[in-house]
C-alpha cells in the first residue's frame, strides 16, 4: 500500500520538495496493466488508468509503455501543447531522486574534476622539473666560472 516515499529516505535531500510525493521506479513498474496504468514522463509520474480509453493515439500505445519511462515515445510523437496540458490532471508525483541520479550524470562531475586534477599534475611536474634543472645548471656553471 505504501507506494510513495519521503524524499529524504533515499539519503539524498537535494532538490526535495516536502509537498511532492516521490515514487520509486520499481513501484511504477508494478502499475503496468489496464487495471492500473502509471508511466513516467520527464521524471514525473502519471496515473493514466482513466485516460486509456480517451487517448486519441489509442490504448495500445499507452499500455506498451505502462509502468515505464515513456518520455522518449511521448516526445517522438510530437504531442501538442494541449496534450502536455492534459498531463497535469494525471500527475501523482515525481520519480524519487535516487532513481533519477544515474541519468542526471551526478557521478560524472567528481570524476571530471579528478581527470582535470591529473591533467594539472601532468603539466606541473615537467615545468617544476625543468626549473630545477635550470637552477642546477646555473649553479654548476657559476661554480666552474668562480674556480
Ligand atoms: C499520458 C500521456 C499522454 C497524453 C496526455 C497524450 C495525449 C495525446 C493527445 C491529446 C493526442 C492528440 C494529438 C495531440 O494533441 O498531440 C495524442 C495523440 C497520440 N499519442 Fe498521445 N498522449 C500521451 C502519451 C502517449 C504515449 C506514451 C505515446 C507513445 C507511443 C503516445 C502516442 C500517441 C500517438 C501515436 C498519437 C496519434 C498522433 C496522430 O495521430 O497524429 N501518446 N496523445
Amino acid at each position: 500500500m505504501a507506494t510513495s516515499e519521503a524524499c529524504g529516505s533515499g539519503g539524498n535531500d537535494e532538490g526535495c520538495d516536502p509537498s511532492v510525493k516521490y515514487y520509486r521506479l520499481e513501484e511504477v513498474a508494478k502499475r503496468n496493466s489496464a487495471e492500473e496504468t502509471w508511466m513516467v514522463i520527464h521524471g514525473r509520474v502519471y496515473n493514466i488508468t482513466r485516460f486509456l480509453s480517451e487517448h486519441p493515439g489509442g490504448e495500445e500505445v499507452l499500455l506498451e509503455q505502462a509502468g515505464a519511462d515513456a518520455t522518449e515515445s511521448f516526445e517522438d510523437v510530437g504531442h501538442s501543447p494541449d496534450a502536455r496540458e492534459m498531463l497535469k490532471q494525471y500527475y501523482i508525483g515525481d520519480v524519487h531522486p535516487s532513481d533519477l541520479k544515474p541519468k542526471k550524470g551526478g557521478n560524472k562531475d567528481p570524476s571530471k574534476s579528478r581527470t582535470s586534477k591529473s591533467c594539472w599534475a601532468y603539466w606541473i611536474l615537467p615545468i617544476v622539473g625543468a626549473i630545477l634543472v635550470g637552477f642546477l645548471y646555473r649553479h654548476f656553471t657559476a661554480d666552474n666560472k668562480s674556480s
